[in-house]
């Protein structure tokens, strides 16, 4: 872990490759990453398969030690990007789903600036989609969106950048109506791909098969061509365009068991637009990295929940004109993005 200092007009930082980075200037803008924050009112638990522990509880106060700290940026984020699974589906089996909303929200309300929700696979355990979008999780809403109930928007915070937040459960049996379109084409798609009778668990584990699972989902057509139409805007603007997501859209910056189902149509349109800089994503609580071939940074954040108490996993992002630089903390390491 590199490390790092902030004074009045200077930023130095030692990246996790050792890159020295000293910049006399200030950030244009900064902002906050968080993932997989998954609170619930709970004593600690474990994954399915009991090899990872998670701190339901201890989740809410690692969001509080991010607060604080971006609070305390000398150039205050001027938003959170919070990637989803904000709380976990446990309590819905416990009827505690709009509490524990509720105190992930008041944490965020006390310090954080405008906080942008990725929808993830635990929104949709605790919540209907028509829930989802008349709650305070409904960060789009009177943007322009990919469709109706689809939960994809864009906005620019600064001139120059532009953020592209996607929906990856658009094209899902958990994020669906069932007897809906999307639900069939959905069932359809994982049925073709997992022949097992409980659909989270992988078909297998080859050539990225895996990802093929209920706690998956992927973007539909329609999404699609209004980012391809999104990107075609930015490029012509000359942005620089960072795209999210809750799923990772890139084989090497994840476990391919979190992997969307339909990545690869995502790749190609972000291949073929100049403006994209950046792909994060949560999901993995491993997290990940990797710089593909036309040098979009695909990062996949380590998840709070699986984060010990004495840790932490959250980000500042400092952005200049010519790259971004994450300032990690705890599990999440230093990073440095050229574009
Ligand atoms: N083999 C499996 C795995 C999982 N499940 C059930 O699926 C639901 C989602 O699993 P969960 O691990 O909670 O999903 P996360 O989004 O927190 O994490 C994704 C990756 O695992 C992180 O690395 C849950 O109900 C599991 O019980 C299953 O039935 N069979």
């Amino acid at each position: 872990m590199g490390q790092f200092h902030t004074s009045a007009h200077s930023v130095k930082h030692a990246t996790q490759d050792g890159v020295q980075l000293e910049d006399g200037a200030d950030p244009l803008f900064t902002f906050g990453v968080i993932a997989d924050i998954q609170y619930a009112d709970l004593d600690d638990g474990f994954n399915f398969h009991g090899t990872r522990k998670r701190y339901y509880r201890s989740s809410l106060r690692l969001l509080c030690n991010a607060n604080r700290r971006w609070a305390a940026e000398r150039v205050r984020p001027s938003f959170v990007l919070q990637l989803g699974d904000v709380i976990d589906g446990s309590n819905r089996r416990h009827g505690a789903s709009q509490r524990a909303l509720r105190a992930v929200m008041d944490e965020f309300g006390n310090y954080a600036p405008a906080v942008h929700h990725v929808w993830g696979n635990h929104e949709f355990y605790n919540f209907s989609r028509s829930e989802l979008l008349s709650s305070a999780l409904n960060s789009g809403a009177g943007g322009d969106r990919a469709g109706d109930g689809v939960h994809a928007y864009h906005f620019s915070p600064a001139p120059g950048f532009r953020f592209v937040v996607l929906d990856a459960y658009d094209l899902s049996v958990i994020g669906r109506e069932r007897r809906s379109d999307k639900y069939e084409l959905a069932f359809k798609l994982i049925k073709a791909h997992n022949p097992n009778r409980n659909l989270n668990e992988p078909p297998g584990y080859r050539h990225w098969i895996g990802r093929f699972v209920q706690f998956n989902g992927g973007f539909s057509q329609e999404q699609l061509d209004w980012l391809h139409g999104v990107l075609l805007g930015a490029d012509e603007k000359k942005e620089k365009v960072v795209v999210v997501s809750h799923i990772p859209v890139h084989p090497l910056s994840t476990d391919g068991i979190c992997l969307a189902w339909n990545y690869d149509k995502v790749l190609s349109i972000l291949n073929s637009h100049k403006s994209v800089v950046c792909f994060m994503a949560g999901h993995d609580h491993d997290g990940g990295y990797y710089l593909d071939t036309s040098g979009i940074h695909h990062l996949t954040l380590e998840g709070v929940i699986e984060t010990p108490p004495d840790s932490d996993a959250f980000g500042t992002v400092y952005v200049y004109e010519d790259k971004m630089v994450l300032k990690g903390n705890g599990r999440i390491s230093d990073r440095l993005l050229m574009y």
